[in-house]
């Protein structure tokens, strides 16, 4: 066959397999190869089901020869951020504490994905309970990127995080698309270090059912994809109501992909003073500017908008986002999942210290221990319940400034992609990364990364649109904008 299946993305092998242009099967079989090839240099998978991948496209194949309908997704295969539960397939959160946990359900994301027709070809790393921003907190070691910087030299690049498996997979060609969850900018800022789209819808869009909880008023699931279609697809498929899950939105699905436009015209695009800080990066602040003139030939209006607590952000994300990874984790305790570590001679209280010691890693424990000191008496007013009033006047800059625009435009994150070990041993310039992306998480708005070009390293930057509520498709169809003036075609040269 002359035709690479694997550079493919959602949309086109939807419509491939549909008219028949080829199989689901030879699309999984051509997926399944690419991931074994690169695992070893990338090691985006922490397992890889090569057949389920190959069943699922089966099936597919079968319901097209009957004539029948192939779902949103018919005959896409996709990777799993293991963060996902899968029924029958080992779930961890890249955590050794989880190692062997073999959930007895199906998150209701991935149930979703499923009935739309895709198949799973494995569970992505990430960093450990998605505490991180590159990947490099997983049990499981570090992913790769695929992207090398254009200086000769071979240095090895995080691809964000903490959905590294997800970003490095996609931008690899492992996947045409992968789910992602975002916290605190874990879709949006690996999207941006390895030249990818993703996209975190309000919050309450997706169900929080059955993924390993971090952040549970934070936590919200979306799709990391190649472009803004292949997203808007995919997110269709990912979203809705669900009972199972208190904080779900109880409201239809739109059709995000029918209604995609680039037409910015009468659209009124926010830029944001206080993103514009002292001794930012040039090409990131270039990129910006870039973007700024793309929806303005795009037919909208640039407003300038004052989002005045931005700089609380990060501090009120770094005690809200702790304090509830420590009750949330409180349940690890060698009872009912996966690891324990029970020594001679010992309690129940020894289990739960050696369990927890022996199975949580270090940014992890970390996190308990912030969280645990702002939840516990005499620090809570002073830490938890100030971060609570700042996230509540994040929310209302938020309102405010969308009263005079309809979108907002500013950078995913503060950089390109840095180098394997270089802010891995100082955890505030990792938080630091986290400053674009924090805010949008915060006060629960969709967001979005697309690919804006690359820098002088030749590594990809990316330019983040920011939504009001409920409002993906506005998300959207800036991303559209946007995309189809970068005219982003970069891809990594291939070394695995
Ligand atoms: N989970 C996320 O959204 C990533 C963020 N960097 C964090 O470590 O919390």
């Amino acid at each position: 066959m002359s035709q690479d299946l694997t550079e493919l993305g959602v949309a086109a092998i939807r419509d491939g397999v549909a008219k028949g242009d080829f199989t689901a099967v030879e699309v999984a079989e051509a997926f399944n190869a690419n991931v074994a090839a690169a695992q070893d240099a990338l090691n985006a998978f922490i397992v890889a089901t090569p057949e389920k991948a190959v069943d699922a496209a089966k099936a597919i194949d079968a319901k097209r020869a009957k004539g029948e309908a192939l779902g949103k997704m018919g005959g896409v295969p996709i990777g799993m951020k293991d963060l996902f539960a899968t029924q029958g397939v080992q779930t961890t959160a890249a955590s050794h504490i989880l190692e062997g946990f073999t959930p007895e359900y199906e998150s209701t994301v991935s149930q979703k994905l499923w009935d739309a027709g895709a198949g799973m070809l494995g569970k992505l790393n990430l960093d450990q309970f998605a505490m991180g921003s590159s990947n490099e907190t997983s049990y499981f070691g570090n992913v790769v990127s695929p992207w090398k910087r254009n200086d000769g030299g071979n240095a090895s690049l995080a691809p964000g995080g903490s959905s590294g498996g997800s970003s490095a997979a996609v931008a690899a060609r492992l996947c045409p698309a992968a789910t992602g969850t975002d916290t605190g900018g874990s879709i949006r800022q690996p999207a941006a270090f390895t030249g990818i789209t993703g996209i975190k819808p309000t919050y309450g869009r997706c169900s929080r059912w059955g993924v390993v909880a971090f952040a549970s008023s934070l936590d919200q699931a979306g799709p990391m994809a190649r472009d803004t279609r292949d997203c808007a697809i995919m997110l269709e498929a990912m979203a809705g109501f669900d009972p199972k899950d208190a904080t779900s939105l109880d409201m239809p699905v739109p059709e995000w992909e029918a209604n995609l436009s680039a037409d910015m015209k009468g659209k009124r695009v926010g830029i944001p003073r206080e993103y514009r800080m002292d001794g930012m990066d040039e090409d990131v602040l270039k990129s910006w500017d870039d973007g700024i003139a793309w929806l303005k030939e795009a037919g909208a209006e640039i407003v300038d908008i004052s989002l005045p607590h931005t700089k609380y952000a990060l501090p009120a994300y770094y005690i809200i986002a702790p304090a509830e990874a420590s009750s949330n984790l409180a349940r690890y305790d060698g009872v009912r999942y996966g690891l324990r570590d029970l020594p001679d001679g010992a309690n129940l209280q020894d289990m739960y210290a050696a369990t927890r010691a022996a199975g949580f890693g270090a940014e992890v424990k970390r996190r308990i221990l912030i969280g645990t000191y702002v939840l516990s008496a005499g620090f809570y007013d002073a830490y938890y319940t100030q971060a609570q009033k700042v996230r509540t006047l994040i929310s209302i800059d938020f309102k405010n400034a969308f009263e005079s625009c309809d979108v907002i435009l500013a950078p995913t994150a503060p950089s390109a992609a840095f180098g394997l070990g270089e802010n891995v041993d100082d955890p505030l310039k990792m938080y630091l990364n986290d400053v674009f992306a924090v805010p949008a998480s915060l006060a629960g708005l969709p967001a979005m990364s697309v690919p804006a070009g690359l820098n002088r390293e030749g590594l990809p930057l990316g330019l983040q649109v920011i939504g009001k509520a409920f409002d993906e498709q506005g998300v959207l169809n800036a991303g559209l904008a946007l995309e189809q003036r970068a005219g982003f075609t970069a891809k990594p040269d291939k070394w695995w």
